[in-house]
């Protein structure tokens, strides 16, 4: 039995969706200690409890220790079953952080599978439905994972109600690394103003701001009103579009926060994303390893590694001991992440499936 502790690193909910999502694809058993200590409120959340629901609805696990607020989880892994999930998560809930926890095992399995994930589409410190569409899964894809997603409708924080709805084929056979120390030329760069249930000039505020601080011209920089979602809405979204990478850099609308600390914020992460010449960000980086780790590695350059990568990295080595991570500074913001295994030399795991 693999024993994990939840207060290693970054202490936060990563660290359980990692092993979550490593359990399926290995079918190694774990047990999970101190779930959270790192935050406010430890242990497991309503956010929390839906991954590991969902989670074992994919594979058929054993849980034990799945209540709110519990510190200690124990799963035992069942075969994954390729199929039809309908995943709810409560009213905002994260979908991209559920999906994120469930994606890997299903596109590994032999046969298609369909994900319709209810929830929060947009929520802070969580990937945005953009940066999953834009910048992760079009990397999983070179990898040949065959994965596409779509959304059907927009859910914000606290009033959620959102839908993404995801495709998932059986992967390319053989994978590939995945290589992008460098991000090639630019192929474009905008800017949207996402924006539901609130006045327009919240838009066109944030609009302002980052275009004087970016200098960028008029023409990149776009409101995009959403109409259908069911609580007021906000989230500002840059999209750089490289050869070899796009990234997503994201700042959520709240309460109490101008719309000028967002786009300064969103725009001081843009600058700095850009002016380190990593092709990677700070988010990409560590959702880029478990992809890696568990098809057939490759490397990329990316800015100075988070406590949520380096976490990542060990939670992965306690599940795969033949990885090896090779973490360097190239210079002083600019470094380079390495995944290998002597395993590829046979071939990739594969997840077990049974039938749906
Ligand atoms: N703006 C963003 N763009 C893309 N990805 C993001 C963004 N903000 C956060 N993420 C990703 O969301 C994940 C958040 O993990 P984290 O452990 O902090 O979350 P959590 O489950 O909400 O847990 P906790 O409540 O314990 O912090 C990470 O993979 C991180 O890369």
């Amino acid at each position: 039995m693999i024993t994990i502790d939840g207060a290693q690193g970054e202490g936060g909910g990563q660290i359980l969706r990692t092993a979550l999502t490593l359990s399926m694809a290995t079918g190694k058993p774990f047990q999970i200690d101190r779930i959270r200590a790192g935050r406010a409120k430890p242990g497991l959340m309503r956010q929390h409890l839906a991954a590991v629901r969902a989670a074992a609805a994919v594979c058929g696990g054993r849980v034990a220790g799945d209540e709110p607020g519990s510190t200690r989880l124990r799963f035992e892994p069942g075969p994954v079953r390729a199929g039809d999930y309908i995943f709810a998560i409560n009213s905002a809930g994260s979908t991209a952080l559920v999906l994120q926890t469930v994606l890997l095992p299903l596109a590994l399995a032999s046969q298609p599978s369909s994900l319709v994930l209810r929830g929060g589409t947009h929520n802070g410190n969580a990937p945005p439905f953009e940066f999953v569409d834009r910048a992760l899964l079009p990397l999983l894809r070179r990898i040949g994972l065959a994965v596409t997603a779509g959304l059907k409708r927009p859910g914000f924080y606290p009033a959620g109600g959102g839908q993404v709805e995801v495709a998932i084929a059986p992967a390319d056979d053989p994978l590939r690394p995945l290589d992008i120390l460098e991000r090639g030329e630019s192929r474009g760069r905008s800017a949207e103003a996402i924006l539901a249930n609130l006045p327009f000039a919240v838009a066109q505020r944030e609009l302002d701001t980052l275009r004087a601080a970016l200098d960028w011209p008029v023409g990149a920089m776009q409101p995009r009103i959403e109409t259908q979602a069911d609580g007021p809405g906000n989230v500002l979204a840059v999209t750089l579009v490289f050869e070899a990478v796009t990234e997503v850099v994201t700042g959520f609308g709240e309460r109490g926060l101008a719309a000028e600390t967002i786009a300064r914020d969103v725009a001081g992460r843009t600058a700095a994303y850009l002016g380190s010449g990593a092709a990677v960000g700070p988010f990409l980086a560590d959702q880029l390893l478990l992809p890696m780790a568990l098809c057939r590695g490759g490397r990329f350059s990316t800015v100075q590694p988070t406590a949520h990568t380096t976490t990542n990295l060990a939670v992965i080595g306690a599940f795969l001991d033949d990885i090896r991570f090779e973490v360097a500074a190239a210079e002083e913001a600019r470094w380079t992440i390495g995944v290998s295994s002597a395993r590829w030399d046979d071939a990739p795991i594969r997840t077990m499936t049974a039938a749906p």
